[in-house]
Formats: C-alpha cells, structure tokens, sequence
C-alpha cells in the first residue's frame, strides 16, 4: 500500500509506504511499477543510486542532467536524515524557480519522486547518512549540469551555514541563477 501526499509543486510527489512489522522489524515494499504507475508515476527507472555522507552539513547538488539524459528521481533515506530539494527549471512553469524543501529520515518512510526538469540537491541532517534513489535515465558526465546550492535568488533555508557547508569542489563552483539558461520546458499535463 503506497499513500501519496502532494506538495507546493503539483509534479513533485511524496510516497509513504506501509510496513507490516513484526516482532523482527518490519517489512515494506519501496517500490513497485504496478502501484507507482496506479499513483501516476511512470517513470521507467534505469538506475540504482546509494550516497554515504559521514558527516551532517554535507551538501550534495544542486544538479540535473541535461536532455536527452534528464532524469526522474525517487528519493529514500535509509539511515541518518536530509533535507532534501527540488527547484523547479522548467521555462514558463507557474512554479518556475520555486522549490521543494522536505526532510527525509530513516524512520519516516518517505519518499520524494522528482520528475525531469528539476534541480536536485540535499543537506545532510545527520553524522551516517545515507541516501538512495532511483533514475530513468543513466549516467552521464558529458550531460550533467547544475546550479549553486546557496543561490540568494532560490532562497532555499539550508540548515547549514555556507561556512561550515562540507561540499565537493565541484559543487562550489557550479553557477548562479542569474545567467542560467534552462534546457528545459514546461509540459502542461
Ligand atoms: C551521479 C553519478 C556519479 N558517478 C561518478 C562521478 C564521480 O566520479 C563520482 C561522484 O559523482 P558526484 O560528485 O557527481 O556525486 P554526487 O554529488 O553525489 O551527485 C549526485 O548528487 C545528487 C544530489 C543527485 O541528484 C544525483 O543525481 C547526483 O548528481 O561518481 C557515476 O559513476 N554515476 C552517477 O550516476
């Protein structure tokens, strides 16, 4: 059983899955097509990702890939706990450059469905945290892109000052919103 719970961007969708639990634990079903595709989700995820982050404060993103290998993302926090992001970079949305802010835990069962044409990124909550999520579309370096995680224009609430941000060099160094030119438009459904 998969109960969906909308959000400020009609396109991005929270799952809760139900857990039968016992006296071992529990058990639940992350994902399955049939049900995915009956919440209208159909996405044909390709693609399998973990992320370990030591430390809290670790910020990852914000990035897409750019078309034709834009990706779909189903996003679960299987211990520790994020904040996690999605901004909205498709040209002519009526939620164009807004975001998604959600916290992710592992006891939540949660989880965030991303479509294409958005940025992603998180913040770690948590020493031990770590992330897994779904793609339908692979990997590809000569495709990805992204945008500055602590752009003022996105006015994302970090929990993380910028100073004490542990980020990749190549996060640091992404650009800003002001010059960016989206490779993505927006689809009415
Ligand atoms: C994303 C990715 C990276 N890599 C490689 C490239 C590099 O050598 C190493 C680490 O890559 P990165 O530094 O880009 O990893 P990371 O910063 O964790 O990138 C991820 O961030 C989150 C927020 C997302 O939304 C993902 O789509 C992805 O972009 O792993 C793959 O082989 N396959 C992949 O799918």
């Amino acid at each position: 059983m998969i109960e969906i719970h909308s959000t400020s961007i009609p396109e991005v969708k929270v799952m809760t899955s139900s857990r039968a639990i016992d006296g071992r634990g529990f058990f639940a079903e992350t994902y399955s097509r049939r049900d995915f595709i009956e919440i209208g989700i159909t996405a044909d995820f390709v693609q399998d990702n973990e992320s370990w982050n030591s430390a809290a404060g670790t910020i990852r993103g914000l990035h897409f890939q750019r078309p034709d290998f834009a990706q779909a993302k189903l996003v679960r926090v299987l211990s520790g706990a994020i904040l996690d992001v999605a901004v909205d970079i498709r040209v002519g949305s009526p939620t164009y450059a807004q975001h998604v802010a959600l916290e992710l835990d592992a006891a939540d069962n949660k989880q965030i469905f991303i479509p294409r044409g958005f940025a992603h990124g998180f913040c770690t909550l948590a020493p031990a945290t770590h992330v897994t999520y779904k793609v339908d579309a692979y990997y590809s370096e000569a495709h990805e892109s992204g945008l500055l995680w602590n752009d003022p224009n996105l006015a994302i609430k970090w929990p993380v000052d910028s100073a004490a941000a542990i980020l990749s060099e190549k996060d640091a160094d992404l650009p800003g919103f002001a010059a960016f030119e989206s490779p993505f438009m927006f689809e009415a459904a």
